[in-house]
């Protein structure tokens, strides 16, 4: 089992690459930010717990959050691996996934990141808010939380997945096609 953590700040373009890459390489992608947009639309019990942080730009508490993604990595025991987008965010998930995926005979295979300058990701998230519908895409106020608990919450992961000889980076700024080789070339030499 193959299973990448695709990292990078809101904006930087991970949705977009788990499309090409969960096609190449057979996974099963989890966005968790997808899933919780789900819940959201369908007003479940799950989306009313997750709402008014969504709509804060704050994350979604780490319990609400791992829990769900167990729930979503035990519906496909067959998988050749996982895609995980968006989860880990904090220590304490990563921890929870470290904890976990050992359960089913498993283990986080890398991190990569998709990296770029702030102002180049603020401006695109504008751009995405003028389509998406996303509430957190059109409020630069919102934006900013994001990127606050990005900075507090998220960064640390890059040395913790750096003590694990687990973290890789990419240039995230460029066409779409040269984001994906340069991804794929980290996998294809893991
Ligand atoms: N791992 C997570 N932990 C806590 N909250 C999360 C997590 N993943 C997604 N969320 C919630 O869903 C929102 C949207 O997620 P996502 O689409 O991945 O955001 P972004 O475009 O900011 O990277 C986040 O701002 C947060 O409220």
């Amino acid at each position: 089992m193959i299973n990448i953590v695709l990292f990078g700040k809101p904006g930087a373009g991970k949705g977009t690459q788990a499309e090409f890459l969960k096609e190449k390489y057979n996974l099963t992608h989890l966005s968790t930010g997808d899933i919780f947009r789900f819940n959201l639309k369908n007003d479940t019990e799950l989306g009313k717990k997750a709402r008014v942080f969504m709509d804060n730009g704050e994350l979604v508490p780490c319990e609400v959050t791992t829990a769900m993604l167990i729930d979503e990595v035990k519906k496909h025991p067959d998988t050749a691996g996982f895609l995980f987008d968006g989860y880990p965010r904090t220590i304490n998930q990563a921890e929870a996934l470290d904890k976990f995926l050992p359960t089913i005979g498993s283990s986080v295979t890398a991190t990569i990141a998709l990296e770029a300058d702030d102002e180049i990701l603020v401006a695109r998230l504008l751009e995405r808010g003028k389509t998406s519908g996303r509430a957190d895409d059109q409020d630069e106020e919102k934006i900013r939380v994001r990127y606050q608990e990005y900075n507090e919450k998220t960064a640390p992961l890059i040395d913790y997945y750096k003590a694990q000889n687990k973290f890789h980076a990419v240039d995230g700024i460029g066409e779409i096609k040269d984001i994906t080789e340069r991804l794929t070339s980290v996998i294809d030499n893991l």
